[in-house]
């Protein structure tokens, strides 16, 4: 899906230029050895994602490049994907709270890498490439964490400014909270550019064409009072005091991570299948994920407990 995804955006975009250049960006660019694609994203370093696993089974991934407003370098692009990772392998994960260093949340994509590559003529073919591996990762690890690959419960805690690859990761999230004063905001139009991180198809499914066509074609800053009617965030937090919002964000997320994790990333799953999967595949994975729980542990203790839903 990559591969045609890509073929299709660079031979519209830069078709032109590519082939005035008389080079292609298929020819192997995806064959690339993975090593020296990790060299070449190693080259734009900077920042870090950090993770660290709560024993309430929930997990916060911080996006840290304070510097940068929180933009994403293409080391934070390794990193996040290596995170992800081991989120997926987390057994006894259930939720995830992605927020931002510095009180804000992240500035998009790292403009000095594209400046510094795109300024040299000579390295254009290797700009390509390795732009387009940085793109190409980004929205690999967002469509991952959106799909049912990853059956915890997400939730974007946006403080300060969610601004271009910002805006788009907060799509990938289940939820978005927002702190006062903050804002989500699609600003590609402004850069020359479209989403290109799954941003534009999640924004349409979370807020409907028509609101998502003005939010990309204006370019709106959407503060937290319009994300809320626009049912783009699930509600505004009382602090925008970091330690605090984060502690309002667990909170709010915990209503729906309490009880056994199995049961809680079958629920995931269930609930991403019925939004990812043609209908008739949905009721299979549903019924295949119910057979998961039913006579588990936690059904055999309910069952035991005689439990009662007064
Ligand atoms: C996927 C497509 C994309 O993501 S396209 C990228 C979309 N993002 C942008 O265009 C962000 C551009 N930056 C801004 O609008 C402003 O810097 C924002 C974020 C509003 C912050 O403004 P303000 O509070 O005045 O701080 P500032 O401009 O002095 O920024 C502090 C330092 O951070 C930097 N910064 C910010 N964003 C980025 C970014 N995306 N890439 C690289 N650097 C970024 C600023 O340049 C500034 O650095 P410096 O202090 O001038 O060295």
């Amino acid at each position: 899906m990559a591969v045609f995804l890509w073929k299709n955006l660079f031979q519209t975009t830069k078709g032109r230029t590519l082939q005035q250049r008389g080079s292609s960006l298929y020819n192997g660019a995806l064959d690339y050895d993975e090593e020296l694609i990790k060299k070449k994203l190693q080259q734009f370093a900077g920042g870090s994602v950090n993770l660290s696993k709560e024993h309430s089974g929930i997990g916060i991934l911080t996006l840290n490049n304070s510097r940068l407003m929180n933009a994403f370098t293409g080391t934070m692009m390794l990193e996040l994907q290596e995170r992800v990772t081991e989120l997926e392998n987390w057994k006894d994960g259930k939720g995830l709270i992605i927020c931002g260093a510095g009180n804000t949340f992240c500035s998009g994509s790292d403009l000095n890498a594209v400046k510094a590559i795109s300024n040299s003529q000579a390295r254009w073919d290797e700009y390509v490439h390795v732009y387009a591996k940085y793109l190409d990762q980004a929205y690999e690890v967002l469509c991952f964490l959106y799909s049912s690959l990853l059956p915890l419960i997400s939730i974007a805690l946006v403080q300060g400014k969610a601004l271009g690859g910002g805006a788009e990761l907060t799509t990938a999230c289940d939820f978005r909270l927002m702190t006062p004063g903050s804002e989500i905001r699609f600003v590609h139009k402004h850069m020359g550019l479209v989403p290109g991180w799954g941003g534009a198809a999640r924004l349409v499914r979370i807020v409907g064409s028509r609101a998502a066509l003005q939010l990309l074609s204006g370019a709106d800053r959407v503060d937290p009072e319009r994300a809320l009617r626009l049912g783009l965030s699930e509600g505004t937090l009382s602090s925008s005091d970091e330690a605090v919002s984060l502690e309002e964000a667990r909170a709010w997320l915990s209503q729906y991570t309490e009880g056994p994790a199995s049961v809680i990333q079958a629920v995931k799953k269930v609930v991403t299948a019925g939004r990812e999967l043609p209908l008739e595949a949905a009721l299979r994975t549903e019924k295949d994920v119910f057979g998961t729980v039913w006579g588990g542990p936690a059904n055999l203790e309910a069952l035991a407990k005689r439990q009662k839903h007064k």
